[in-house]
């Protein structure tokens, strides 16, 4: 049975979003045009979206792909309320997690197993246009850019259709858009990229939401060491609820390198290791941190415009491995309503990541409680 059009279909919609004006400004609450969905694209009433360190980093400046003025965010869900000609995927009404990560299933990237970074629309995604080099937001005669193929900030956005994965209509919309990016990512660095085994010892440099999911897939896999490390002595309380076994603060071992403190602690080094910062110092300790031979480092924080890692080569050469993840290696579109039954089922946690929800009027409070250490994850309702 078609499904029924929905009286805004194919016109143009005024709603709230959050508009970032240019790097380093709050973001402002305008009205703004959402343009209806073209070929292969969806229009998607945005229910909640999480905030991200991603977004402050881009609205930060240092982001090489930054571009202003745009509708930040790629945690979100929503409600389909069109779709463009050919889309056969989605029909209004379907409950929805758009991915900034699409997975088309054609390109060569989606046919390889080893990799889950579809590079269909990765060009104009990156540029924040749609595929035909094109924006669907305005805001007083002014073009916005899209952010990562999302912007959930925005009451109503637009994605293309490879963009956006169905999800259990039961699921609820204001929590589940986490798994949009955060949750997702850490725990499938975890889960995919590392591949943590039972028994192993593990350690997290950074504690907040992406950091927690990967501690979330640790103690899922049965890692027997589960150190967190982290500035912030008050992330422990909640890094210890989600399975740490040990807490190591740096500021409590300045006369050492921190990566001398973990090997001595550990009897030489970890098995795993996963930087959820962006530091590239940090970096460099996580993969150092590792035990000769055979230890594991992944990077999963986004590191500044002109940011470069470093180590001595002998590091790699005595058996260390260093890696990085997006989206926690995921292909997307198959795996995410997949987490969201697991979330359904209760054998993924998602609540816990959720320290703050807050109408969207309110959302520059998401960002300066990031900034304050104080959120796990803030959530914004429209
Ligand atoms: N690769 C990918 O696919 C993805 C990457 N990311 C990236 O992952 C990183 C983490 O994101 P998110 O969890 O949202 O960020 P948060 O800001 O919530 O968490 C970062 C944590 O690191 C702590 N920290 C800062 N500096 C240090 C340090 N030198 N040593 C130890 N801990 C430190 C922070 O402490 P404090 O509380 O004091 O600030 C905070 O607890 C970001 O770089 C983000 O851009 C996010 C999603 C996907
Ligand atoms: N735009 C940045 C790169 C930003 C980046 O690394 N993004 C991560 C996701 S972070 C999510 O919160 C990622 O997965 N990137 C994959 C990709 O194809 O962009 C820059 O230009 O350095
Ligand atoms: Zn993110
Ligand atoms: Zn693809």
């Amino acid at each position: 049975m078609a499904a029924p059009e929905t009286s805004t279909a194919g016109q143009v919609i005024k709603c709230r979003a959050a508009v970032a004006w240019s790097a380093k400004k709050p973001l402002s609450l305008e009205t703004v045009e959402v343009d209806p969905p073209k070929a292969g694209e969806v229009r998607v009433k945005i229910k909640s979206s999480g905030v991200c360190h991603t977004d402050a980093y881009t609205l930060s400046g240092e982001d090489p792909e930054g571009i202003f003025p745009v509708i930040l965010g790629h945690e979100g869900a929503g409600v389909v309320e069109s779709v463009g000609e050919g889309v056969t995927d989605f029909k209004s009404g379907d409950h929805v997690i758009p991915l900034y990560v699409p997975q088309c299933y054609d390109c060569e990237f989606c046919k390889h197993p080893k990799t889950n970074l579809c590079q269909k629309i990765r060009v104009t995604q990156g540029k924040g246009l749609m595929p035909d080099g094109t924006s669907r937001f305005r805001c007083n005669g002014k073009q916005l850019f899209h952010f990562m193929g999302c912007s959930t900030f925005s009451e109503y956005t637009v994605v293309c259709a490879i963009s956006l994965c169905k999800v259990d209509a039961k699921a609820p919309l204001e929590k589940i858009g986490l798994l949009g990016c955060g949750i997702s990512t850490g725990y499938g660095a975890a889960l995919n990229t590392a591949n943590v085994e039972k028994d192993s010892t593990v350690a997290v440099f950074g504690l907040g939401g992406v950091g927690l999911a990967v501690v979330m897939g640790c103690v899922e896999r049965g890692a027997k060491q589960i150190i967190g490390v982290d500035m912030n002595p008050d992330k422990e309380a909640a890094a210890r609820k989600f399975g740490i076994t040990d807490f190591v603060n740096p500021k409590d071992h300045e006369k050492k390198p921190i990566q001398e403190v973990l090997v001595e602690m550990t009897n030489g080094g970890l098995d795993y290791t996963f930087e959820c910062i962006g530091n590239v110092d940090v970096m460099r300790s996580a993969l150092e941190a590792c035990h000769k031979g055979w230890g594991t480092s992944v990077i999963v924080g986004v590191a500044g415009a002109g940011k470069e890692i470093s180590t001595r080569p002998f590091q790699l050469v005595t058996g260390r491995t260093w890696k990085g993840t997006a989206f926690g290696g995921f292909k997307s579109r198959d795996s995410v309503p997949k987490l969201v039954d697991k979330y359904m089922k209760k054998q993924l946690k998602i609540d816990e990541f959720i320290t703050h929800t807050m109408p969207v009027e309110e959302i520059n409070r998401g960002f300066e409680l990031m900034h304050a250490g104080k959120s796990l994850r803030s959530i914004v309702n429209f």
